[in-house]
């Protein structure tokens, strides 16, 4: 579904956030990708939904090969992959329905399939009464919430989350674990970068530990316990 060969990542200022990195996920996975501050966690998640492009190496989502598709695919390829990020990044001057709307509009959608999946999507974050709402009168959880049904609302088949939790308390963010497992269980890959040792214990996958720019553990369900 997902796979990085000998990636390096080196930005315009000289920095090398990812070393021959390499990797495989498969499709219907959740992952966790934890590290220090500054390791390169959310580099290799931009590489995934091409926010960057690698210096070296290959990456490949799905259908798509990063490195050689074309721009005019790029649309196409955000279809397969919905993003998530700490501070929600909702549209402050659209109300709910139309921050999801308007991610779908891009996609060339009939007003009235826009109309239902908007419906379904809140549904599954249980905010259809908050349908018209903005978002600053929203609490952060609920814009969280928004932000999640907007990622999922084109059904990608990959959700990258870097650190969708961050902003929020403890019980606000289980209710976004809840939600993104729920999401998992329909068979949506879940890439999720976190510093959040609890979710990590109490939620068990596969873990993706980077440090350096590199993969230093890969470790199935289960198998690891995080100290940070
Ligand atoms: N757009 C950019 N231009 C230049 N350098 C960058 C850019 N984005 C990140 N970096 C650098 O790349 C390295 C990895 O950063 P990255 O954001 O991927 O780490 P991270 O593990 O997600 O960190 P954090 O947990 O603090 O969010 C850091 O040294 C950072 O300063």
């Amino acid at each position: 579904m997902i796979e990085m060969k000998n990636v390096s990542k080196v930005y315009g200022n000289g920095i090398t956030a990812i070393h021959d990195l390499s990797v495989q996920i498969e499709q219907g996975e959740f992952v966790y990708v934890v590290g220090p501050s500054g390791a390169g966690k959310s580099t290799f998640m931009r590489l995934m939904y091409r926010e960057v492009l690698p210096t070296k190496g290959t990456v490949s989502v799905g259908d798509f090969d990063i490195n050689e598709m074309k721009e005019k695919n790029v649309p196409f390829l955000r279809r397969q992959v919905g993003v998530v990020f700490q501070d929600f990044k909702l549209l402050p001057t659209l109300t709910v329905f139309e921050n999801i709307a308007y991610a779908m509009e891009v996609l060339e959608k009939s007003t009235r399939q826009i109309e239902a999946r908007v419906e379904e999507v809140l549904k599954l974050v249980k905010l259809e009464h908050k349908t018209d709402m903005y978002p600053n009168e929203l609490s952060g959880g609920e814009q969280q919430r928004v932000a999640i049904a907007r990622a999922i609302a084109n059904m990608p088949r990959v959700l990258v989350a870097d650190e969708p939790t961050g902003n929020l308390d403890p019980d606000t963010s289980a209710g976004i674990m809840k939600i993104l497992e729920t999401i998992n269980a329909q068979g949506t890959t879940i890439i999720m970068a976190t510093h959040n040792s609890e979710i990590v214990n109490k939620y068990k996958h596969r873990v993706i530990v980077i440090d350096d720019g590199r993969i230093t553990r890969d470790e199935e369900k289960g198998g690891y316990t995080y100290e940070n």
